[in-house]
């Protein structure tokens, strides 16, 4: 038998978990012509409105489109209760073994890697001939963005600790499992094997994985004795072909159907969509940590992108020196002070000494509190007000214009240390950008821009209300 007759033999049996991922793009799919999705889950019992079409988005991958205008409030797709990928734990698949193993697997995945759960079902159907959503598997990204995948050079390239420790973290995951999963699937016979008898290795697994973070939806699953539902992470083909926007023009209903005994998964149109336009979900309001790390992009000017900073007394009290604050007490906080940090999390047995500027929030209420309690000696003002009124930026001043100068100015001095600890400038990013270099590197490059430009804004904004603070503080002199 020649080579490649060999390689056609075998791949009746099963279907390959690796790709020439070298040659692909981000935007080819598992094969070369996969079936259509749209047809597929017509077929299957599924709506989808006439003007839905897939069209390649101009820097998004595939996305969905309307082909004329569409009115508000009209069913776009609608998916019955069988074409949703989940993973169900509980239901016993026939009690074969092939899904005991797949469980006892999905076993040791920490709760907080969910996707890699639900990828685990997700490379079964991929590996499997036959498969009922092999029509949708095949229509899957071959390749994704996320970091898991930079070369390290990348990974460093991203300049920010917290996310470099989630990217490692997830990177050792994935090189532990490897060794869980061989060991789990050596020894099986064929037909107790989950993925065809194949070897299943980091990258495969970080397929899956990527496949699941950046395209599951979690919504209501089984209906729990108390009438409430559980919440489940689910793959929801063509539906999950739409991309992002923090405006978007539709949204995920689940409503009953019309038998009432199963869910049905709905996309309706939340305005009314004009022809030509993509249709557009909003995959939550994330900060870029998040959108990077499970989507693999990055939003520019995103509202809820913040950095995160470690509560540590001498920091502060650097920061607070440099801002022109006479012998701070961060490192010494009196008893009356430290038992605020205790209510707020930042002092104790097991604080949270995560704290994060920008976002919504634009300066985190328990750091705000601490700034202030700390930044005065005056006990029976502070005790004066509660917590929630000292956390809060919209009450201004509770502790006096010259306190709340000294808290803002020492926010502006932590800033201007966390931008330090960047090596390179935005300006230098930028000039990267321009040489042109692989899209990796690009990304990681947004990111760190992303994450400065958070700073640089947390900075002017509090620069301005030190101003406007001095305005009134002269006015009322
Ligand atoms: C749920 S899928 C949407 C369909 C996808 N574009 C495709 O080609 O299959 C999510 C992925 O689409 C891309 N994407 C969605 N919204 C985006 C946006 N606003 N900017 C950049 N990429 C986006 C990212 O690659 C993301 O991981």
């Amino acid at each position: 038998m020649t080579a490649s007759k060999m390689l056609m033999a075998s791949m009746t049996h099963f279907r390959p978990l690796t790709s020439a991922a070298n040659s692909a793009s981000y935007h080819s799919r598992l094969v070369p012509h996969p079936p259509d999705l749209i047809k597929w889950v017509r077929r299957e019992g599924g709506f989808v409105h006439q003007a839905v079409k897939i069209a390649q988005d101009t820097t998004n991958g595939l996305g969905l489109l309307a082909s004329e205008e569409i009115p508000k409030g009209t069913d776009l797709i609608s998916l019955p209760d069988h074409l949703p990928l989940r993973f169900a734990p509980l239901e016993s698949d026939g009690g074969d073994g092939l899904h005991s193993v797949l469980v006892n697997l999905a076993r040791q995945v920490p709760e907080e890697l969910w996707s890699m759960k639900l990828g685990l079902k997700v490379l079964q159907e991929r590996a499997k001939v036959g498969s009922f959503w092999w029509p949708y598997i095949s229509n899957l990204p071959e390749t994704y963005s996320v970091p898991i995948f930079f070369p390290g050079q990348d990974i460093k390239n991203l300049q920010y600790a917290p996310l470099l420790y989630q990217v490692n973290k997830r990177c050792r995951f994935l090189l532990d499992f490897e060794q869980e999963v061989k060991r789990a699937l050596e020894n099986l016979k064929q037909n107790d094997h989950p993925f065809g008898g194949q070897d299943v290795d980091a990258s495969s697994l970080g397929w899956a994985m990527a496949a699941v973070s950046s395209r599951a939806f979690r919504l209501y699953g089984e209906k729990l004795p108390g009438g409430t539902y559980n919440d489940v992470p689910m793959m929801l083909p063509l539906i999950d072909m739409c991309n992002h926007n923090f405006n978007p023009n539709a949204r995920i209903v689940q409503e009953q159907d019309a038998g009432n005994t199963t869910m049905l998964v709905k996309v309706v149109a939340e305005t009314e969509i004009k022809q030509n336009d993509p249709v557009l979900l909003n995959y939550g309001c994330l900060n870029n940590d998040l959108f990077l790390l499970d989507y693999g992009f990055v939003i520019p000017s995103n509202t809820y992108d913040s950095i995160e900073l470690r509560y540590d007394g001498a920091l502060l009290d650097a920061a607070s020196m440099a801002a022109g604050v006479s012998s701070p007490n961060f490192s010494a906080p009196s008893p009356w002070q430290q038992k605020i940090l205790n209510q707020l999390d930042l002092n104790g047995d097991t604080p949270n000494l995560k704290v994060c500027l920008g976002g919504t929030e634009l300066v985190e209420g328990r750091l705000l509190a601490a700034l202030r309690v700390l930044l005065t000696s005056d006990m029976e003002t502070v005790e004066k007000y509660d917590l929630e009124t000292l956390k809060s930026l919209s009450v201004e001043a509770p502790l006096g214009i010259e306190n709340e100068r000294a808290a803002f100015r020492t926010v502006i001095a932590l800033c201007v240390i966390a931008l330090g600890h960047f090596p390179t400038k935005i300006m230098e990013d930028d000039t990267l950008l321009k040489q042109g270099v692989s899209d990796s590197t690009k990304l990681a490059i947004q990111f760190r821009i992303q994450k400065k430009s958070v700073i640089i804004d947390v900075m002017r904004d509090l620069t301005r209300r030190v101003k406007l603070l001095s305005v009134k503080d002269t006015a009322a002199s």
